[in-house]
Protein backbone atom coordinates (compact mmCIF):
# COMPACT_ATOMS: atom_id res chain seq x y z
CA UNK A 1 0.00 0.00 0.00
CA UNK A 2 1.73 3.83 -0.85
CA UNK A 3 0.71 6.05 1.65
CA UNK A 4 2.25 8.82 0.37
CA UNK A 5 0.46 12.82 0.04
CA UNK A 6 2.43 13.87 -2.80
CA UNK A 7 2.03 17.19 -4.15
CA UNK A 8 3.42 19.67 -6.04
CA UNK A 9 4.19 23.40 -5.49
CA UNK A 10 4.25 26.34 -8.12
CA UNK A 11 5.85 29.60 -7.06
CA UNK A 12 6.50 32.16 -9.47
CA UNK A 13 7.15 35.83 -7.79
CA UNK A 14 7.92 39.64 -7.92
CA UNK A 15 11.43 39.06 -9.05
CA UNK A 16 10.25 37.34 -12.38
CA UNK A 17 13.81 34.76 -11.99
CA UNK A 18 11.00 31.94 -13.08
CA UNK A 19 9.18 29.26 -11.95
CA UNK A 20 10.28 27.52 -8.19
CA UNK A 21 8.01 24.16 -8.43
CA UNK A 22 8.56 21.39 -5.51
CA UNK A 23 7.91 17.80 -4.79
CA UNK A 24 6.38 17.59 -1.21
CA UNK A 25 5.03 14.31 0.78
CA UNK A 26 2.72 15.40 3.55
CA UNK A 27 2.17 11.78 4.19
CA UNK A 28 4.32 12.64 7.88
CA UNK A 29 3.42 15.32 10.33
CA UNK A 30 6.40 16.89 9.23
CA UNK A 31 6.38 17.65 5.35
CA UNK A 32 8.97 16.22 3.03
CA UNK A 33 10.84 18.00 0.49
CA UNK A 34 11.69 15.20 -2.11
CA UNK A 35 12.57 17.38 -4.72
CA UNK A 36 12.98 20.83 -6.34
CA UNK A 37 14.00 22.57 -9.47
CA UNK A 38 13.95 26.56 -10.77
CA UNK A 39 13.16 26.66 -14.24
CA UNK A 40 14.26 30.21 -15.28
CA UNK A 41 11.72 32.10 -18.22
CA UNK A 42 12.48 32.24 -20.97
CA UNK A 43 14.18 36.32 -21.70
CA UNK A 44 10.62 37.01 -24.32
CA UNK A 45 8.25 35.80 -21.34
CA UNK A 46 10.21 37.50 -18.73
CA UNK A 47 10.09 40.75 -20.63
CA UNK A 48 6.25 40.40 -21.31
CA UNK A 49 5.51 39.65 -18.28
CA UNK A 50 7.27 43.26 -16.70
CA UNK A 51 5.60 45.33 -19.05
CA UNK A 52 2.02 43.32 -18.23
CA UNK A 53 3.17 44.13 -14.66
CA UNK A 54 2.21 47.87 -15.48
CA UNK A 55 -0.95 49.89 -17.05
CA UNK A 56 -0.32 49.38 -20.90
CA UNK A 57 -2.43 49.39 -24.03
CA UNK A 58 -3.93 46.05 -25.93
CA UNK A 59 -3.89 44.47 -22.36
CA UNK A 60 -6.44 42.08 -22.65
CA UNK A 61 -5.28 40.66 -26.06
CA UNK A 62 -1.48 40.71 -24.48
CA UNK A 63 -2.70 38.91 -21.00
CA UNK A 64 -4.23 36.39 -23.12
CA UNK A 65 -1.45 34.93 -24.89
CA UNK A 66 0.96 34.95 -21.00
CA UNK A 67 -1.69 33.03 -19.49
CA UNK A 68 -1.56 30.14 -22.14
CA UNK A 69 2.41 30.65 -22.47
CA UNK A 70 2.60 31.00 -18.42
CA UNK A 71 0.72 27.65 -18.50
CA UNK A 72 2.69 25.86 -20.81
CA UNK A 73 5.77 27.08 -18.79
CA UNK A 74 4.52 25.47 -15.48
CA UNK A 75 3.60 22.25 -17.17
CA UNK A 76 7.22 21.88 -18.80
CA UNK A 77 8.53 22.50 -14.95
CA UNK A 78 6.20 19.63 -13.34
CA UNK A 79 7.60 17.51 -16.56
CA UNK A 80 10.54 18.34 -15.34
CA UNK A 81 10.57 17.79 -11.54
CA UNK A 82 8.76 14.58 -12.70
CA UNK A 83 11.23 12.99 -14.56
CA UNK A 84 14.31 14.34 -12.17
CA UNK A 85 11.95 12.53 -9.17
CA UNK A 86 11.28 9.40 -11.22
CA UNK A 87 7.29 9.97 -9.95
CA UNK A 88 4.10 9.62 -12.51
CA UNK A 89 1.97 12.03 -12.58
CA UNK A 90 -0.74 10.19 -11.54
CA UNK A 91 0.81 9.69 -8.17
CA UNK A 92 0.36 13.78 -7.38
CA UNK A 93 -2.70 14.23 -5.36
CA UNK A 94 -2.26 18.02 -6.84
CA UNK A 95 -0.93 20.99 -7.78
CA UNK A 96 -0.54 24.35 -5.47
CA UNK A 97 -0.08 26.93 -7.98
CA UNK A 98 0.23 30.69 -7.05
CA UNK A 99 0.22 31.97 -10.52
CA UNK A 100 2.17 35.50 -11.58
CA UNK A 101 1.01 38.31 -9.91
CA UNK A 102 0.75 41.18 -12.29
CA UNK A 103 -1.06 43.73 -10.30
CA UNK A 104 -1.57 43.83 -6.17
CA UNK A 105 -4.19 46.68 -5.46
CA UNK A 106 -5.42 45.45 -1.44
CA UNK A 107 -6.12 49.26 -0.58
CA UNK A 108 -8.16 50.19 -4.16
CA UNK A 109 -11.94 51.75 -3.76
CA UNK A 110 -12.77 47.91 -5.18
CA UNK A 111 -9.53 45.62 -3.64
CA UNK A 112 -8.11 43.14 -5.86
CA UNK A 113 -4.80 41.19 -6.77
CA UNK A 114 -4.31 39.76 -9.61
CA UNK A 115 -2.46 35.93 -10.58
CA UNK A 116 -2.45 35.65 -13.99
CA UNK A 117 -1.73 31.74 -15.75
CA UNK A 118 -4.22 29.43 -17.22
CA UNK A 119 -4.88 26.80 -14.67
CA UNK A 120 -7.35 24.80 -16.93
CA UNK A 121 -4.52 24.66 -19.46
CA UNK A 122 -2.02 23.42 -16.94
CA UNK A 123 -4.48 20.88 -15.65
CA UNK A 124 -5.20 19.61 -19.41
CA UNK A 125 -1.38 19.52 -19.95
CA UNK A 126 -0.46 17.58 -16.60
CA UNK A 127 -3.28 15.07 -16.37
CA UNK A 128 -2.83 16.33 -12.75
CA UNK A 129 -5.42 18.33 -10.66
CA UNK A 130 -4.50 22.06 -9.55
CA UNK A 131 -5.48 24.35 -7.21
CA UNK A 132 -4.69 28.59 -8.15
CA UNK A 133 -6.38 31.26 -7.48
CA UNK A 134 -5.30 31.77 -3.38
CA UNK A 135 -5.54 35.28 -3.12
CA UNK A 136 -8.95 36.42 -4.22
CA UNK A 137 -11.13 34.71 -1.57
CA UNK A 138 -9.16 36.55 1.34
CA UNK A 139 -9.62 39.69 -0.35
CA UNK A 140 -13.42 38.99 -0.96
CA UNK A 141 -13.51 38.25 3.09
CA UNK A 142 -12.11 41.85 3.53
CA UNK A 143 -8.29 41.06 3.56
CA UNK A 144 -5.34 42.22 1.69
CA UNK A 145 -4.77 38.81 -0.31
CA UNK A 146 -1.20 39.00 1.06
CA UNK A 147 1.10 37.76 2.90
CA UNK A 148 -0.45 33.53 3.08
CA UNK A 149 2.62 32.33 3.98
CA UNK A 150 2.49 32.73 7.46
CA UNK A 151 0.16 29.62 8.38
CA UNK A 152 2.50 27.50 6.77
CA UNK A 153 5.52 28.95 8.19
CA UNK A 154 3.83 28.27 11.61
CA UNK A 155 3.03 24.44 10.92
CA UNK A 156 6.88 23.92 10.24
CA UNK A 157 8.64 26.31 11.66
CA UNK A 158 7.48 27.21 14.67
CA UNK A 159 9.86 27.34 18.08
CA UNK A 160 7.44 27.09 21.77
CA UNK A 161 10.45 28.40 23.47
CA UNK A 162 11.86 30.96 21.12
CA UNK A 163 10.76 34.21 19.57
CA UNK A 164 11.36 33.72 15.70
CA UNK A 165 11.37 35.55 12.83
CA UNK A 166 10.70 33.66 9.11
CA UNK A 167 11.90 36.69 6.77
CA UNK A 168 11.48 35.74 3.24
CA UNK A 169 13.41 37.90 1.07
CA UNK A 170 11.82 37.90 -2.51
CA UNK A 171 11.10 40.73 -4.65
CA UNK A 172 9.15 42.53 -1.57
CA UNK A 173 9.68 41.28 1.81
CA UNK A 174 7.34 39.83 4.15
CA UNK A 175 7.99 38.56 7.70
CA UNK A 176 6.41 35.97 10.17
CA UNK A 177 6.49 36.65 13.54
CA UNK A 178 6.31 33.39 15.91
CA UNK A 179 6.34 34.52 19.47
CA UNK A 180 5.33 31.89 22.35
CA UNK A 181 1.94 32.49 23.65
CA UNK A 182 1.19 35.30 21.04
CA UNK A 183 -1.32 35.41 18.02
CA UNK A 184 0.35 34.52 14.64
CA UNK A 185 1.59 37.89 13.14
CA UNK A 186 2.82 38.52 9.33
CA UNK A 187 3.20 41.16 6.87
CA UNK A 188 4.89 42.85 3.99
CA UNK A 189 8.07 44.92 5.13
CA UNK A 190 8.49 46.94 1.98
CA UNK A 191 11.30 46.22 -0.82
CA UNK A 192 13.56 43.09 -0.32
CA UNK A 193 15.60 42.70 -3.78
CA UNK A 194 13.41 44.80 -6.35
CA UNK A 195 14.74 48.09 -6.41
CA UNK A 196 18.53 46.39 -6.06
CA UNK A 197 17.33 44.44 -9.09
CA UNK A 198 15.99 47.22 -11.56
CA UNK A 199 19.14 49.61 -10.50
CA UNK A 200 21.39 47.23 -11.29
CA UNK A 201 19.72 46.53 -14.20
CA UNK A 202 19.35 49.80 -15.28
CA UNK A 203 23.21 50.51 -14.62
CA UNK A 204 24.48 46.94 -15.59
CA UNK A 205 22.54 45.09 -17.90
CA UNK A 206 22.66 42.19 -15.04
CA UNK A 207 19.38 40.88 -13.79
CA UNK A 208 20.44 41.04 -10.17
CA UNK A 209 23.95 42.31 -7.62
CA UNK A 210 25.19 38.82 -7.41
CA UNK A 211 26.64 38.83 -3.76
CA UNK A 212 26.01 42.06 -3.24
CA UNK A 213 28.86 43.37 -5.18
CA UNK A 214 28.03 46.45 -6.82
CA UNK A 215 26.58 47.86 -3.14
CA UNK A 216 29.56 46.33 -1.52
CA UNK A 217 31.59 48.69 -4.12
CA UNK A 218 29.41 51.96 -3.45
CA UNK A 219 29.56 54.88 -0.48
CA UNK A 220 26.07 54.87 2.15
CA UNK A 221 24.44 58.21 1.08
CA UNK A 222 23.03 58.83 4.52
CA UNK A 223 20.98 62.04 3.25
CA UNK A 224 18.77 59.55 0.40
CA UNK A 225 18.32 56.97 2.94
CA UNK A 226 16.50 59.01 5.21
CA UNK A 227 14.01 59.98 2.60
CA UNK A 228 13.88 56.67 0.97
CA UNK A 229 12.60 55.75 4.98
CA UNK A 230 10.23 58.82 4.55
CA UNK A 231 7.78 56.70 2.43
CA UNK A 232 4.71 56.75 4.70
CA UNK A 233 4.17 52.93 4.18
CA UNK A 234 7.08 52.12 6.86
CA UNK A 235 5.47 53.65 9.69
CA UNK A 236 2.07 51.94 8.80
CA UNK A 237 1.29 48.94 11.28
CA UNK A 238 0.02 45.83 10.09
CA UNK A 239 -1.94 44.34 7.93
CA UNK A 240 -0.54 45.47 5.33
CA UNK A 241 1.08 44.31 1.61
CA UNK A 242 2.14 45.92 -1.35
CA UNK A 243 4.13 45.45 -4.63
CA UNK A 244 6.12 45.79 -7.29
CA UNK A 245 3.81 48.21 -9.12
CA UNK A 246 4.45 50.68 -6.27
CA UNK A 247 8.18 49.72 -5.41
CA UNK A 248 9.67 50.25 -8.60
CA UNK A 249 11.97 52.54 -10.60
CA UNK A 250 9.70 55.57 -11.15
CA UNK A 251 9.36 55.52 -6.98
CA UNK A 252 13.36 55.29 -6.92
CA UNK A 253 13.55 58.09 -9.50
CA UNK A 254 11.25 60.46 -7.84
CA UNK A 255 13.92 60.23 -4.95
CA UNK A 256 16.54 60.82 -6.96
CA UNK A 257 15.25 63.99 -8.56
CA UNK A 258 17.40 66.93 -8.18
CA UNK A 259 20.20 64.88 -7.20
CA UNK A 260 23.57 63.52 -9.50
CA UNK A 261 24.85 60.55 -7.25
CA UNK A 262 27.42 57.45 -7.80
CA UNK A 263 25.37 54.80 -9.22
CA UNK A 264 27.28 52.30 -7.19
CA UNK A 265 26.56 54.77 -3.95
CA UNK A 266 23.00 54.26 -4.83
CA UNK A 267 23.07 50.65 -5.31
CA UNK A 268 24.68 50.58 -1.82
CA UNK A 269 22.25 53.04 -0.19
CA UNK A 270 19.34 50.91 -1.56
CA UNK A 271 20.78 47.44 0.13
CA UNK A 272 21.05 49.48 3.24
CA UNK A 273 17.08 51.03 2.99
CA UNK A 274 15.76 47.21 2.20
CA UNK A 275 17.58 45.65 5.53
CA UNK A 276 16.99 48.98 7.54
CA UNK A 277 12.97 48.13 7.14
CA UNK A 278 12.66 45.12 7.53
CA UNK A 279 15.22 45.76 10.37
CA UNK A 280 12.33 48.56 11.66
CA UNK A 281 9.90 46.05 11.31
CA UNK A 282 11.27 43.21 13.39
CA UNK A 283 12.64 45.48 16.20
CA UNK A 284 8.99 46.21 17.25
CA UNK A 285 8.78 42.63 18.49
CA UNK A 286 10.28 40.40 20.93
CA UNK A 287 12.63 38.31 18.02
CA UNK A 288 15.56 36.12 19.39
CA UNK A 289 16.02 34.84 15.64
CA UNK A 290 15.55 35.51 12.50
CA UNK A 291 15.50 32.74 9.64
CA UNK A 292 15.70 34.42 5.80
CA UNK A 293 14.82 32.26 2.84
CA UNK A 294 13.81 33.84 -0.72
CA UNK A 295 17.11 34.90 -2.99
CA UNK A 296 17.35 37.69 -0.40
CA UNK A 297 19.22 35.04 1.39
CA UNK A 298 22.22 34.48 -1.11
CA UNK A 299 23.34 38.40 -1.14
CA UNK A 300 25.72 38.96 2.17
CA UNK A 301 26.01 42.61 2.11
CA UNK A 302 22.19 43.10 2.71
CA UNK A 303 22.66 40.63 5.69
CA UNK A 304 25.59 42.23 7.18
CA UNK A 305 23.50 45.24 6.92
CA UNK A 306 20.53 43.70 8.74
CA UNK A 307 23.06 42.41 10.84
CA UNK A 308 24.37 45.24 11.80
CA UNK A 309 20.73 47.01 12.57
CA UNK A 310 19.73 44.39 14.85
CA UNK A 311 22.71 43.04 16.65
CA UNK A 312 20.69 41.81 19.34
CA UNK A 313 19.55 39.07 17.09
CA UNK A 314 20.94 35.68 15.96
CA UNK A 315 20.64 35.59 12.04
CA UNK A 316 20.53 32.29 9.91
CA UNK A 317 18.54 31.10 6.98
CA UNK A 318 15.79 28.68 7.04
CA UNK A 319 18.53 25.84 5.64
CA UNK A 320 19.15 25.42 9.44
CA UNK A 321 15.24 24.71 9.95
CA UNK A 322 15.66 22.08 7.18
CA UNK A 323 14.43 23.84 4.58
CA UNK A 324 16.88 25.23 1.67
CA UNK A 325 15.69 29.17 1.39
CA UNK A 326 15.32 28.88 -2.08
CA UNK A 327 12.14 26.37 -2.27
CA UNK A 328 10.13 27.51 1.30
CA UNK A 329 7.69 29.47 -1.14
CA UNK A 330 6.66 26.76 -3.36
CA UNK A 331 6.61 24.54 -0.39
CA UNK A 332 3.93 26.77 1.06
CA UNK A 333 1.81 26.65 -2.42
CA UNK A 334 2.08 22.65 -1.82
CA UNK A 335 0.83 23.03 1.41
CA UNK A 336 -2.06 25.36 0.52
CA UNK A 337 -2.85 22.59 -2.24
CA UNK A 338 -2.95 20.11 1.06
CA UNK A 339 -4.56 22.69 2.93
CA UNK A 340 -7.31 23.14 0.11
CA UNK A 341 -7.91 19.11 0.09
CA UNK A 342 -8.25 18.86 3.78
CA UNK A 343 -10.49 21.91 3.83
CA UNK A 344 -7.98 23.78 6.34
CA UNK A 345 -7.95 27.54 6.00
CA UNK A 346 -5.14 28.93 4.56
CA UNK A 347 -5.01 32.79 5.72
CA UNK A 348 -4.86 34.45 9.25
CA UNK A 349 -7.22 36.94 9.80
CA UNK A 350 -4.80 38.85 12.30
CA UNK A 351 -2.70 38.51 9.10
CA UNK A 352 -4.29 39.49 5.96
CA UNK A 353 -6.95 41.80 7.81
CA UNK A 354 -9.72 38.98 6.65
CA UNK A 355 -13.22 38.86 8.56
CA UNK A 356 -12.54 35.26 8.82
CA UNK A 357 -10.06 32.18 8.63
CA UNK A 358 -11.04 30.54 5.04
CA UNK A 359 -10.04 27.67 2.86
CA UNK A 360 -8.31 29.52 -0.09
CA UNK A 361 -8.19 28.44 -4.01
CA UNK A 362 -10.30 27.01 -6.55
CA UNK A 363 -9.95 23.61 -7.74
CA UNK A 364 -9.08 22.75 -11.92
CA UNK A 365 -9.33 19.80 -13.20
CA UNK A 366 -7.59 17.30 -15.70
CA UNK A 367 -11.10 15.77 -17.11
N1 LIG B 1 23.56 35.04 -5.45
C1 LIG B 1 22.75 36.09 -5.24
N2 LIG B 1 23.26 37.29 -4.87
C2 LIG B 1 22.46 38.36 -4.65
N3 LIG B 1 21.12 38.32 -4.79
C3 LIG B 1 20.56 37.16 -5.17
C4 LIG B 1 21.33 35.99 -5.40
N4 LIG B 1 20.48 34.99 -5.75
C5 LIG B 1 19.23 35.53 -5.75
N5 LIG B 1 19.27 36.82 -5.39
C6 LIG B 1 18.16 37.78 -5.31
O1 LIG B 1 16.97 37.08 -5.08
C7 LIG B 1 15.98 37.42 -6.07
C8 LIG B 1 15.08 36.25 -6.30
O2 LIG B 1 14.47 35.96 -5.06
P1 LIG B 1 13.17 35.10 -4.95
O3 LIG B 1 13.17 34.05 -6.00
O4 LIG B 1 13.02 34.72 -3.54
O5 LIG B 1 12.07 36.20 -5.32
P2 LIG B 1 10.56 36.00 -5.72
O6 LIG B 1 10.04 34.74 -5.13
O7 LIG B 1 10.46 36.16 -7.19
O8 LIG B 1 9.90 37.27 -5.03
P3 LIG B 1 8.64 37.38 -3.99
O9 LIG B 1 8.99 36.60 -2.78
O10 LIG B 1 8.53 38.84 -3.76
O11 LIG B 1 7.45 36.83 -4.73
C9 LIG B 1 16.81 37.83 -7.29
O12 LIG B 1 16.06 38.68 -8.13
C10 LIG B 1 18.00 38.52 -6.63
O13 LIG B 1 17.70 39.85 -6.32
C1 LIG C 1 0.46 39.84 -4.19
C2 LIG C 1 1.68 38.99 -4.11
O1 LIG C 1 1.98 38.23 -5.01
N1 LIG C 1 2.40 39.11 -2.99
C3 LIG C 1 3.60 38.31 -2.74
C4 LIG C 1 4.83 39.20 -2.90
O2 LIG C 1 6.01 38.43 -2.68
C5 LIG C 1 6.38 38.54 -1.30
C6 LIG C 1 5.26 39.35 -0.71
O3 LIG C 1 4.86 40.14 -1.84
C7 LIG C 1 4.06 38.47 -0.26
O4 LIG C 1 3.04 39.29 0.23
C8 LIG C 1 3.46 37.66 -1.41
O5 LIG C 1 3.98 36.36 -1.52
C9 LIG C 1 4.03 35.41 -0.50
C10 LIG C 1 4.25 34.07 -1.11
C11 LIG C 1 2.81 35.35 0.42
O6 LIG C 1 1.68 35.55 0.02
O7 LIG C 1 3.00 35.02 1.58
Amino acid sequence: MNNDQLYIGIMSGTSLDGIDVVLVDFADSAPKLLNALLLPYPATLRAELATISQPGANEIERLGIIEADLADCYAAAVSQLLQQSGVQASQIEAIGCHGQTIRHRPNARQPFSYQIGDMHRLAALTGIRVIGDFRRKDIAFGGQGAPLVPAFHQAIFADPGKGRCILNIGGIANLTLLLPHQPLLGFDTGPGNCLLDNWVELHRQQPYDAAGAFAASGQLLPDLLLQLLSDPYFAQTGPKSTGREYFQLNWLNQHLAGRNDAAADVQRTLSRFSAGTMALAISQYPVADIFVCGGGAFNPVLLADLQSLLPQCYIGTTAELGVAPDWVEAMAFAWLAYAYDMRIPGNVPAVTGARKAVVLGLEFLPC
